[in-house]
C-alpha cells in the first residue's frame, strides 16, 4: 500500500492588492521527508508556509494534514489544532521561561510524561545540561537547538521552518542543520524548509521546489534539478555560469568549440549554451597546441587568462576567449594560478552543458 503523504496542498492561491503573490501552488510531503521550497526573495515561498501553517487564509484550494482536510474554503482548522510545528529565524524563546520551560510549553499530559519528554529532545538536540538555564543564558546555536526540541516536542506531523539557520555563523549553521536534519528523519516529521539559499536547500532537502513569482517551477532531487535545470535562471540560481551564444541550424548549434545539439528547436533560434564553471574543462598540457576534437568534449578553443583566484576548495580562472572576446570562467578543484596573458585550451563536456533557446 502506498502510505499516504503527511501534508498535501492543493492549487494554493493568495493575492495581495489584486496580484497574486502564490499562484496556484500544490505540493506534498511524505513522513520523514524533507521539502524545500527554494527561490529569490519575494517569489512567495513565506506565503504558501503561512497558508499552511494557518496563520494566512487562502483565497483559493486546500490543505490536508495526514489526509484530514484542515483548511478547503469551507473547513478552517486553527493553527494549534493543525498538528504543525513552527520553526523561524526569529521564533525567539521565551525570556521568561527556563529551557526546561520553553520546551514543555506546548505539552499537554502529566508532570512525569512531559519531564520525560523535555529530557528526552534536550539530550537529543545535545543540551541537557543546560535544562535550568534561561534563554539569555545561551549562545545563539544553542537558543535555536532549544527552539528545535521545543518545536518538535508536541510531535508535530509537520514540520515549518522558514529561513531557520540565517541568523547563524557558518560553522555553527552547518553543525545546527545536520543536527536537525537526524533529528527530523528520526521523529519521522513532514517538513517543508523555506530557503532563498541554493546550498542549504541542497544540504537539506530530500525534494527541492524551485518558485518563482508565486509558482512552483521546476520540482525534484536536488541532484536531478542541479543536473538537468528547466532554463537559464534556474541553473543561474545554483552556481556562477558560463553561457555561449549560438544560432540553431537543423536542429544543431555550431561554435567555437564545435557543434552542440539542439533538437526541436526551430532553425534560426538563438541559444544559450550553459555550462557551469566545474565542467569547462582546461587542457594543461599542450604547449601551445590544442588537443584533438572528440564526441564528448568536441573542438578546443583558445582562451587568454585574465585574472586567476584560489578560494580555498578551488581555482577560479577567468578567459578572454580569442574566438569572440568573451569571457569564460572555469574552476579547477586544485591549486593553479597561471599568469595573467597565458593561452590555454578549453573544452566543454557535452554531457554537462544545457541548450536553451534564448528568452527575451
Ligand atoms: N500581508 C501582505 N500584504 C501585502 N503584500 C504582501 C503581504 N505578505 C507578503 N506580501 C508580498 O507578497 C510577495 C511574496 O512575499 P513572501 O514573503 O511570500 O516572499 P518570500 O519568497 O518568502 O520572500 P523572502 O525570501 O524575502 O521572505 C512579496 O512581494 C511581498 O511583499
Amino acid at each position: 500500500m502506498v502510505e499516504r503523504p503527511r501534508l498535501e496542498a492543493d492549487g494554493l492561491v493568495r493575492a495581495f492588492d489584486g496580484r497574486r503573490v502564490v499562484d496556484d501552488v500544490s505540493l506534498s510531503v511524505g513522513a520523514g521527508q524533507i521539502l524545500c521550497l527554494l527561490g529569490p526573495s519575494g517569489c512567495g515561498k513565506s506565503t504558501t508556509l503561512r497558508m499552511i501553517a494557518g496563520v494566512e487564509h487562502p483565497d483559493a484550494g486546500a490543505i490536508r494534514v495526514d489526509g484530514r482536510t484542515v483548511c478547503n474554503g469551507i473547513d478552517w482548522v486553527p493553527p494549534e489544532a493543525r498538528s504543525v510545528g513552527l520553526m523561524f529565524q526569529d521564533f525567539a524563546l521565551f525570556p521568561h521561561l527556563d529551557v526546561a520551560g520553553n520546551v514543555a510549553f506546548g505539552l499537554s499530559g502529566t508532570k512525569a510524561d512531559k519531564r520525560a519528554r523535555v529530557e528526552e529532545l534536550l539530550e537529543r538536540v545535545e543540551m541537557s545540561d543546560h535544562i535550568a538555564s534561561w534563554p539569555h543564558e545561551l549562545s545563539g546555536g544553542e537558543q535555536q537547538r532549544v527552539a528545535l526540541a521545543r518545536a518538535l516536542a508536541p510531535r508535530p506531523h509537520v514540520m515549518l521552518m522558514d529561513e531557520p539557520f540565517s541568523g547563524l555563523d557558518n560553522r555553527l549553521r552547518d553543525e545546527i542543520r545536520d543536527h536537525t536534519l537526524d533529528l527530523l528523519k528520526e521523529e519521522g516529521t513532514a517538513v517543508v524548509l523555506v530557503t532563498h539559499e541554493p546550498d542549504e536547500a541542497m544540504r537539506m532537502a530530500d525534494e527541492i521546489a524551485l518558485m518563482r513569482e508565486g509558482r512552483i517551477v521546476q520540482r525534484g532531487a536536488p541532484y536531478n534539478i542541479y543536473n538537468a535545470p528547466m532554463d537559464r535562471a534556474a541553473a543561474a540560481f545554483f552556481s556562477d555560469i558560463n553561457v555561449i551564444e549560438g544560432r540553431v541550424e537543423g536542429a544543431l548549434t555550431e561554435t567555437a568549440f564545435g557543434q552542440f545539439l539542439a533538437p526541436g528547436v526551430p532553425d534560426g533560434t538563438v541559444v544559450d549554451i550553459v555550462i557551469r564553471p566545474q565542467h569547462l574543462k582546461i587542457d594543461f598540457d599542450r604547449q601551445g597546441r590544442g588537443p584533438l576534437p572528440t564526441p564528448v568534449e568536441g573542438t578546443p578553443a583558445r582562451g587568454i587568462v585574465e585574472r586567476a583566484r584560489f578560494m580555498g576548495g578551488e581555482s577560479l580562472v577567468e578567459f578572454r576567449m580569442e574566438f569572440d572576446g568573451s569571457k569564460l570562467v572555469a574552476s579547477v578543484p586544485q591549486v593553479f594560478l597561471p599568469e595573467a596573458g597565458t593561452p590555454l585550451w578549453l573544452m566543454i563536456r557535452r554531457d554537462r552543458c544545457f541548450v536553451f533557446p534564448r528568452v527575451g
